[in-house]
Order: C-alpha cells, then sequence, then structure tokens
C-alpha cells in the first residue's frame, strides 16, 4: 500500500506521522519497522498515527505512539504530543489553538503559544513502583527518592522512578556528556523487575531552574530528545529537593520547559518543526 506521511521533530526527537482521521487502518509491526528504518524507510524515533475521537468522548483526537526501532506500542511520547498539536493545525484538522488529545492511557491538554511553541498538560506523574510497573521487592527508596539498583554485572546505580504513562528511570549525573548513556542504558533497561521495559534518563543538574539531559529510550535507544524523560527528570529532582518549580532543560536536539507545582499536572513548553511530507510503498 502507499502511504501518505509527514515528517516532523520536536527537539531533535523525530516522528512519522500519518493521518488516519478519514482512513482508519492499521499498520502490522512489519511495517511500523519498515517507515522508521533509517536506511530502508523513512526513519524515525517513533511513529505518531492521529486519529478520530471515539464518539461522545472529551478529546478531540485520538493518537497512537509506536517506537519506529521495534514497532512496539506505548503509552505517552511527550515531544510527539507537541507535533501531533501542530499537525492537526497545519493539516486543517482543526481550528483550535487549545486541543485535547487521548492517549492509550490519558487525556493531554495542548495549547499552541503565541511564539509557535506548544504547552501541553501532560498530567500528573506516578511514583508507585506498580505504575511503571517495577518489581520493588526486598529493595527501598533513599530520602530523595531513589533506588538502589544493581545491573547484571555488578555495578551499583541509584534511579528515580517516575510513570509520566510510560516507564523513567532517572540516574543524576555530574556530566551528561560523560555519562556512559550507550553503556547504562540497556542495562538498566535489562532488569526483570521493569516487566514493561523502561527509558533511561541521565540529569545533570547545573542550577536550581537549569538543567541537562540524556535519555536511552525504550524501543529506541538514545534520541536527541526525550519529552516524557524530561518531564520525569524534572519530577524526580524536585522530589529530591535540587530543582525549582519551573526548569529549562537542554536536550542534545533542543530545549524544554518543564513545570510541577509538586503535587498536578506537569506542564511541558517546546517546539514543533515539520521537516518534509512524502509517500512511501509498504
Ligand atoms: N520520545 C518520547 C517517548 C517515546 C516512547 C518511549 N520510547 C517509550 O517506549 O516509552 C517522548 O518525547 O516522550
Amino acid at each position: 500500500m502507499r502511504l501518505d506521511f509527514t515528517k516532523m521533530h520536536g527537539a531533535g526527537n523525530d516522528f512519522v506521522v500519518i493521518d488516519a482521521t478519514r482512513r482508519p487502518f492499521d499498520l502490522s509491526p512489519q511495517q511500523l519497522r519498515a517507515l522508521g528504518d533509517r536506511r530502508f524507510g523513512v526513519g524515525c524515533d517513533q511513529i505518531l498515527v492521529v486519529e478520530p475521537a471515539l464518539s461522545g468522548d472529551a478529546a478531540d483526537f485520538r493518537y497512537r505512539i509506536f517506537n519506529g526501532a521495534d514497532g512496539s506500542e506505548v503509552e505517552q511520547c511527550g515531544n510527539g504530543s507537541r507535533c501531533f498539536l501542530r499537525y492537526v493545525i497545519d493539516k486543517g484538522l482543526t481550528t483550535q489553538p487549545r486541543v485535547r488529545v487521548r492517549t492509550v492511557n490519558a487525556l493531554l491538554e495542548l495549547v499552541l503559544a503565541e511564539d509557535g511553541r506548544v504547552r501541553v498538560d501532560m498530567g500528573p506523574p506516578r511514583l508507585d513502583p506498580a505504575s511503571l510497573p517495577f518489581d520493588p521487592q526486598g529493595l527501598a527508596p533513599d530520602a530523595r527518592g531513589f533506588w538502589p539498583l544493581t545491573l547484571a554485572d555488578g555495578v551499583a546505580v541509584q534511579a528515580a522512578l517516575v510513570s509520566m504513562g510510560n516507564p523513567h528511570a532517572v540516574l543524576l549525573v555530574d556530566d551528561v556528556d560523560a555519562a556512559p548513556v550507550a553503556l547504562l542504558g540497556p542495562q538498566v533497561q535489562a532488569l526483570s523487575r521493569f516487566s514493561q521495559g523502561v527509558n533511561v534518563g541521565f540529569l545533570q543538574i547545573q542550577a536550581r531552574d537549569r538543567a541537562r539531559i540524556r535519555v536511552y529510550e525504550r524501543g529506541a535507544g538514545e534520541t536527541l530528545a526525550c519529552g516524557t524523560g524530561t518531564c520525569a527528570a524534572v519530577v524526580a529532582g524536585i522530589r529530591a529537593g535540587l530543582l525549582d518549580a519551573a526548569v529549562e532543560v537542554q536536550a542534545r536536539g533542543g530545549q524544554l520547559r518543564i513545570e510541577w507545582d509538586g503535587q498536578g499536572s506537569v506542564f511541558m513548553t517546546g517546539p514543533a518543526s515539520t521537516v518534509f511530507e512524502g509517500s512511501i510503498e509498504l
């Protein structure tokens, strides 16, 4: 079948976006992997499928998210949600600057700011192990909320565990550039305690309102930015008493602003850009 698509990115986290609002369809895992392949397909970190809302739902749209490397469906994608809003506005699928979208497990509210960035109400974080899910047997978090994890080669790390609808483990590092992301990311992911896998964030705190981040994503490897990973990392930093309620976070592909009052929703503000459009035979 021939498929029209739009290539987008949010802070360097890149997406193939597909309009399924007029014609519902399912892509097989093989087709999703073909789209995500950077050599034999279009290439992207995630594939976003925009669908109409179910009748009677409070949402304006639904959208589904798939990791491009393995075709797995996931619950949330922060950078993708900003691209979703840009997409439905640019394609004339809505005339509203404020839109609600249903994901697998949440209802997000997004608004286009005057400067062209998108602000997303990402909902509240969840901190209970069951929400990731994470098997805590025999472990307890320290006073700052970090859990002691022992990796396969015996290396011990401390990770804050946060669900933003999808699972995140956050490690504090002194320097993200020097952090062994490609080594530790897969090792943390390999822990059987994370039965649904986990995204692994490496957070460098520079000041109470400024940080840097790298994320080794589930189903994608290291990406240039991860919206939910950045939200999770800032939540972990605020809970540990290291960050204030509003933080500018620099990822390798761009900057995100994250706000959290310690109780309610996490708000994420950042860019969303279209790169090109095309069609591909799958
Ligand atoms: N890049 C995303 C997260 C995409 C999903 C993630 N890889 C997972 O498997 O949970 C973001 O911006 O949040």
